[in-house]
């Protein structure tokens, strides 16, 4: 049996992943831990893997405790960037049998997309991002829409493609944030979970991939794929698409 422990147990998302590990035939519920709870009481003697789901402001420190207590993490919590992951790194040297994962989107619907647009980006003139969420969310642009934009870039790049064409002269907000030149649309809605479009275009012709999480039931799969992919590559790996063979 995998043991695993939940920090952010109350939360939205920590709620379901108590849930979907209490359903899992392979794994037992160690401790269950939240906003003042004690990290400490966490260790290889009670615990194989913790999944954080907590807030932005807490996860890194958060995951540099856990590794300090030698134990797995998964870590779906948003706000990471390139200097945390390299703290993160860092912190991992001293404990190199320790796996930490981080992703930014557990839902499959979500990574195939992110894929999918990866591939398609270098056939495209323009690309931009719309990201809609529930108004409870603290963070935006999402995790996966910077992600995601990430993705694109880096394909855009690799393929040659000049910056792409926007001939704004005034803005005030409107256009959204740019993240490595391409801009990311933030809508908060209620009703709304998780959803995202990406959307390129070229003269005449448009491509939008669309992923919808209706229910956080959605990251749940993923969520256990990481947890059982756990401790068997140390260091710091991101992203769910490197355990789904793509
Ligand atoms: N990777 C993925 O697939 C997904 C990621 N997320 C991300 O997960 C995070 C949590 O989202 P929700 O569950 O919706 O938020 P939430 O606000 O419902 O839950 C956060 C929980 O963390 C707790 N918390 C706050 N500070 C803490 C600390 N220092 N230590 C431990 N726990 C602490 C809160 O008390 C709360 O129970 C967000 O960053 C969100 O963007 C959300 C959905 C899917
Ligand atoms: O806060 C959420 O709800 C979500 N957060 C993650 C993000 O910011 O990308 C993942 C998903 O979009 C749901």
């Amino acid at each position: 049996m995998i043991r695993v422990s939940v920090v952010g147990a109350q939360g939205r998302m920590g709620s379901h992943v108590v849930a979907a590990v209490n359903s899992a035939s392979d794994m037992e519920l160690a401790l269950t831990l939240d906003a003042g709870d004690d990290l400490n009481q966490v260790s290889r003697e009670n615990t194989d893997v913790v999944v954080e789901f907590s807030v932005p402001s807490a996860s890194l420190d958060n995951v540099l405790a856990l590794i300090r207590h030698d134990v797995n993490v998964v870590v779906g919590t948003t706000g990471w960037n390139e200097e945390k992951l390299e703290t993160v790194r860092q912190a991992l040297t001293s404990h190199p049998d320790v796996s930490v994962f981080i992703a930014p989107n557990f839902a499959l619907s979500t990574v195939l997309a992110e894929h999918f647009a990866a591939q398609a980006a270098r056939y495209f003139e323009s690309a931009e991002i719309i990201e809609m969420h529930h108004p409870d969310k603290v963070d935006a642009p999402s995790g996966t829409a910077i992600h995601t934009a990430q993705k694109l870039a880096t394909a855009r790049r690799a393929a040659g493609m000049p910056a792409i064409p926007d001939n704004t002269q005034t803005d005030a907000g409107s256009r959204g944030q740019v993240v490595e030149g391409i801009h990311v649309h933030a809508v908060r809605l209620r009703g709304l979970n998780a959803h995202e479009e990406i959307l390129m275009g070229n003269a005449g012709e448009q491509l939008i991939i669309r992923a919808d999480s209706f229910d956080r039931t959605s990251f749940m799969p993923g969520v256990l794929l990481a947890i059982r992919h756990a401790g068997k590559t140390p260091g710091l790996t991101v992203g769910l698409d490197t355990y789904m063979d793509l």
